[in-house]
């Protein structure tokens, strides 16, 4: 057949036929910074799915900590009024998703994806739920990847044999492309040789701050109103949520370490973070301002900032994450606001590939979460 007749026949088409769209059913857990940004994010841009894609991307279920709703009916939840719809809702116990799963898988949309938006232990085993009944898992919540090993190498098993989608582009870096990045090196048989950055956008900031002479306290107000904090503060200042990111991050690279084996120094003294209840914390921080801000302070009168970075060695199979006092030409010194950045140094990048840009927010790692989702229903 000649050019010519390819192009006759896919002329002669109709062009008045209705383009099709397949229903994507999402069940979205949590209703916190990051659900309610992805909420109004499917809100704001359904017509563009529609238009665009072909895809209607559905919310049939929606639980948080208390209350759970499942809208069997095409459309699914409300998106203009689900915090009425949520609340409303009758209560379900957060461990038990199964009657959810179930609904989900009975819906026949062309795909199904749980959206974990939330910092929730014992995930993996919810997810191992949802992939053995065919559905897709997309998610922001590190602790399953950054957990237990056997647990994480079977929920990645369990996502291979199933032929299921499991997506966490956002656990590190927000919306920055970094384990895909990742995971594209590894996949193409490249060797990654070290990885190292600021992976932190809340420490980013708070560093930042703390140079401008803002005390600490009120810079951590600022961090939490911006939605940059973990759902456990706590975690951000002891490093744990770095330290988090770079296990992630190790395992794409196939080494076999926890948080365990992480060298961590927090960005705080010990003492403030052996409070516990989250409004004691926020209560007891101003009383360490006049001593963080000496750090700061001694780092730069000796012409050095005070950032917190996390280094993946997988020669030495080390992870270290620390606050360290760089010289003003790093890389690390030249970030602002909440920005962060990851580089792989690699045999085919001897100077280093690296991701930059704003690593923490609602509405960045919301986008970073409906990325991972479209990424999935594109395929179907
Ligand atoms: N805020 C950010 O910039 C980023 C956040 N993330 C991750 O996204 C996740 C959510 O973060 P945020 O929205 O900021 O926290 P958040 O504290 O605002 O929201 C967490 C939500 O999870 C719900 N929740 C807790 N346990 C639950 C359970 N068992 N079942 C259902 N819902 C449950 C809570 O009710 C709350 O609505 C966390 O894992 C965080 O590490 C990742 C990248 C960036
Ligand atoms: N609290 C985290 C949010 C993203 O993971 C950060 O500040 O980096």
């Amino acid at each position: 057949m000649s050019v010519e007749s390819v192009v006759q026949l896919s002329w002669s088409r109709p062009i008045s036929a209705p383009p099709r769209v397949d229903r994507v059913s999402l069940f979205v857990l949590g209703k916190g910074t990051v659900a309610s940004s992805l909420l109004t994010q499917l809100g704001d841009n359904k017509g563009r799915f529609v238009e665009r894609d072909g895809l209607s991307l559905e919310v049939a279920g929606l639980c948080d900590r208390q209350n759970g709703l499942f809208v069997a009916s095409p459309g699914g939840v409300e998106l203009e009024q689900w915090r009425n719809h949520l609340g409303t809702a009758p209560v379900a116990d957060p461990r038990e998703r199964r009657p959810f799963l179930d609904g989900l898988t009975r819906l026949g949309s062309r795909a199904a994806v749980l959206v974990d938006c939330t910092a929730a232990d014992g995930m993996e085993k919810v997810y191992e739920q949802a992939l053995l009944r065919g559905i897709h898992v997309v998610t922001a919540n590190k602790k399953p990847f950054s957990g237990s090993l056997p647990s994480f190498r079977r929920l990645a098993t369990t996502a291979r044999r199933c032929r299921r989608a499991l997506r966490y582009e956002t656990t590190v870096g927000a919306s920055l492309p970094v384990v895909e990045t990742l995971k594209d090196l590894v996949r193409t048989g490249d060797r990654v040789d070290l990885i190292e950055g600021s992976f932190s956008g809340t420490l980013g900031f708070l560093s930042n701050e703390l140079l401008a002479g803002v005390p600490f306290s009120r810079a951590l107000n600022v961090a939490r109103e911006r939605g940059y904090l973990e759902p456990r503060p706590q975690d951000d200042l002891s490093g744990v949520d770095v330290a988090r990111k770079a296990v992630i991050l190790a395992r794409e690279i196939g080494l076999n370490l926890g948080l365990e084996d992480v060298a961590l120094t927090p960005f705080v003294p010990r003492e403030l973070l052996a409070v516990d209840s989250t409004d004691a914390f926020f209560e007891a921080v101003p009383a360490y301002d006049a001593e963080i801000a000496r750090t700061v302070k001694r780092a730069q009168l000796e012409g050095k900032v005070l950032r917190y970075l996390a280094r993946i060695d997988p020669v030495n199979r080390r992870i270290d994450v620390g606050p360290v006092a760089v010289d003003v030409h790093h890389p690390a010194a030249r970030l602002r606001g909440a920005g962060s950045f990851v580089a792989f140094t690699t045999e085919r990048y001897p100077e280093p590939l690296v991701v930059q840009g704003a690593g923490a927010g609602g509405a960045l790692t919301a986008a970073g979460v409906l990325a991972d989702i479209l990424a999935i229903a594109r395929k179907i």
